[in-house]
């Protein structure tokens, strides 16, 4: 669960008066999510969603998260939006933390996505490829090829200790993908993280996308990357063409992939499992036993970037020739 800051009832009630969101009735946490303290508010204007940001996330970079939730809803994305307050600011403060109050996306995430929900998510994540155009901020990918190695320094000691062998090779894996990483894809605003989890469903209609924290300027085809890795594998760790033709199919409908996009896709991949296994080896070496958060895998992927080095071309993830 995560919760890692707790708030008080008073504490909230101020926090509230500086918004036009009616009053307390309930509020609770959320259990789920990793990153940011999640609370669920009912108030007599209706739900919301208060959060706090929390380690991971840099206080310079909220205007940019927050910015862009309202330009993708402004340009037709579908995606939950963040309130302001009276004084015409996005961020408040609370215990201690940036917060801030978000509009409720209704919808739920699905647990089992079937191919055609990866054909939605590809539409979706293309739909907001192009709705970013013209976001007049620009944030760095902090969790690219640059950030890789500083993050694989903090946990390449103990690595061992997760899988004997793993210290080397991800010390070689590290190498290649920094000496043959694409500089020059088609590029733009991306999310990042669009897991099975930030993507909400009603029925079998997509109703919207959450969890903007990692979105960054950064190519297409690494989000692309980054879904394939997040939606198109098993639970038993094979990867389903069915599903990655579907989520290819779906994107190429919005925005086709160009020849080096199609080209690069192994190698991205590649790299999109990587990020997430350093992120998930971090957290799983460094959270302290009895936090209020559930820890991730990291050898899920791992099996993923093993998979992925086997790969020659687009059309094992199921590319269909145009
Ligand atoms: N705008 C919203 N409308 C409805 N529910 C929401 C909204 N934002 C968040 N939630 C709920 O809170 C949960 C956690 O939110 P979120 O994914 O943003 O947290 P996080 O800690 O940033 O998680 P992650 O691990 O995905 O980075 C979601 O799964 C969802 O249940
Ligand atoms: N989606 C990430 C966690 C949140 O960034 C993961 O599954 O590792």
């Amino acid at each position: 669960m995560a919760v890692y800051t707790d708030i008080s009832e008073d504490d909230l009630t101020r926090f509230l008066a500086d918004y036009e969101a009616g009053t307390l009735l309930s509020y609770k946490g959320i259990a789920e999510g990793v990153e940011n303290s999640n609370f669920l508010l009912h108030t007599t204007k209706g739900a919301f969603i208060l959060t706090l940001y929390e380690k991971r996330v840099d206080p310079n970079d909220l205007p940019f998260f927050l910015g862009l939730m309202h330009h993708l809803a402004d340009h037709g994305l579908n995606c939950p939006l963040p309130l302001s307050r009276r004084d015409g600011e996005l961020l408040g403060e609370l215990s201690g933390r940036p917060a801030a109050m978000i509009s409720f996306l209704e919808g739920m995430w699905l647990r089992k996505p079937a191919a055609k929900h990866c054909r939605e998510v590809g539409r979706a994540l293309a739909d907001m490829h192009l709705a970013g155009h013209g976001f007049a901020l620009t944030r760095k990918n902090a969790l690219s090829v640059d950030g890789w190695r500083p993050l694989w320094d903090k946990s390449a000691g103990r690595a061992d200790e997760v899988e004997p062998g793993l210290q080397d090779e991800i010390a070689e894996e590290l190498d290649y993908l920094e000496s043959h990483w694409p500089k020059t894809l088609p590029h733009g605003v991306i999310h990042a993280d669009l897991f099975p989890d930030n993507v909400f469903f009603i029925g079998d209609q997509l109703s919207g996308l959450i969890d903007f924290y990692f979105a960054c300027n950064d190519a297409f085809a690494y989000d692309v990357a980054i879904c394939l890795n997040a939606w198109c594998f098993e639970k038993d760790g094979s990867f389903n063409m069915t599903k990655g033709m579907a989520l290819l199919d779906g994107y190429e409908q919005v925005r086709p992939l160009n020849g080096a996009e199609l080209r690069s896709l192994p190698l991205l991949a590649r790299g999109a499992a990587l990020r997430f296994f350093l992120t998930r080896l971090y957290d799983w070496l460094t959270t302290p036993p009895g936090a209020l958060v559930v820890k991730k895998d990291p050898l899920e992927y791992l099996r993923k970037l093993r998979f992925h080095r086997q790969v020659k071309s687009a059309e094992e993830y199921g590319l269909v020739h145009r």
